[in-house]
């Protein structure tokens, strides 16, 4: 009996345990994984065994460029998989955390992953324009930054797409469906009413959909987040992806400082003569207490 060969695909959509796979721009199949594996995240190309005409099981996961993902103690959450840009959605209302910005960028740095901030929802008027100030301060350090709305104008984000695998991740209500929809209207994407009053978003997305821009770029809109767990880094390479941080990282009087409360730290000099901001040694110093 002759072996039945292995179709290749790209994961279009994960939930939970199951996931779409398109193996051509015509055909999706409805997939498991063997056992019990659920290290499969959208945006992975995998192998797969069909199992009847419309469904398969994945076999194997093609080597990855990239995968972004969070982790709380020895669980990990992929986020996507082979992405080229992590699009960290911000908005003024409800209004965003800027820890959760800051270890948003960090595991995109760490996945070796570019990053560009997006405030949307800029026609609020004073609020978003309040927001947009307080984000300058990331273009400081190197960051892209666009301000955009997903109901009147998302001209500044679409250059930034071309050629891509990107991912939008963030907060719940920040706007990651009302973006998708802009881009694709047909893709029609559940947005939810998000009551301002209470400044909190409620989850509306509950799996990781790819969305095709063209042929050779290709948007994940990610489920919304509250908590960006990171304990897959370890505690002693956090300071490298603080990237002000490096000029003074292996100038400090010990060569293991953490740079929390060591004298003559060249960390903590530098914040103290102002070359480090308040929020992003905060940042750091909060993602380093949760790292074992
Ligand atoms: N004024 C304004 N409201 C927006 C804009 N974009 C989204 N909204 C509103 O913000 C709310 C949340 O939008 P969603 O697109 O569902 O947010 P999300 O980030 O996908 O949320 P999750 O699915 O929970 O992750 C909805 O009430 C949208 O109508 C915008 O550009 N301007
Ligand atoms: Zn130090």
């Amino acid at each position: 009996m002759s072996a039945i060969p292995l179709l290749e695909g790209r994961v279009i959509a994960s939930y939970g345990r199951h996931y779409q796979v398109e193996v051509d721009q015509q055909q999706v199949l409805d997939c498991v994984t063997r056992g019990k594996q659920s290290n499969v995240a959208c945006g992975d190309w995998v192998r797969l065994k069909l199992t009847s005409p419309n469904q398969g099981v994945i076999e194997s996961i093609i080597t990855r460029t990239s995968l972004l993902y969070r982790s709380v103690e020895h669980r990990s959450k992929l986020i996507a998989a082979n992405v080229d840009l992590a699009v960290i959605v911000v908005s003024p209302v409800p209004s965003y955390y800027d820890l959760l910005v800051n270890r948003c960028l960090i595991a995109a740095q760490a996945a070796g992953i570019e990053s560009l901030i997006c405030l949307n929802k800029s026609d609020l008027g004073e609020v978003a324009d309040a927001a947009y100030t307080k984000l300058c301060s990331y273009r400081e350090l190197g960051y892209n930054l666009i301000r955009v709305s997903a109901k009147h104008d998302i001209s500044q984000l679409t250059p930034y797409l071309q050629g891509k695998t990107s991912v939008l991740v963030g907060q719940s209500g920040m706007g990651k469906s009302s973006l998708i929809n802009a881009l694709l209207p047909e893709a029609a994407v559940a947005t939810r009413d998000v009551s301002s009053a209470l400044d909190s978003g409620k989850h509306t997305t509950t799996s990781a959909t790819l969305y095709h821009l063209n042929a050779n770029s290709h948007i994940i809109d990610s489920p919304g987040m509250q908590a960006f767990g990171l304990n897959h880094i370890r505690a002693g390479e956090l300071d490298q992806l603080f990237t002000e941080f490096r000029p003074y990282i292996g100038h400090c009087k010990y060569s293991n400082c953490r740079h929390t409360h060591e004298p003559n730290c060249a960390v903590l000099n530098a914040h103290e003569a102002g070359k480090i901001s308040d929020a992003r040694l905060s940042a750091y110093q909060d993602i380093l207490r949760g790292l074992s």
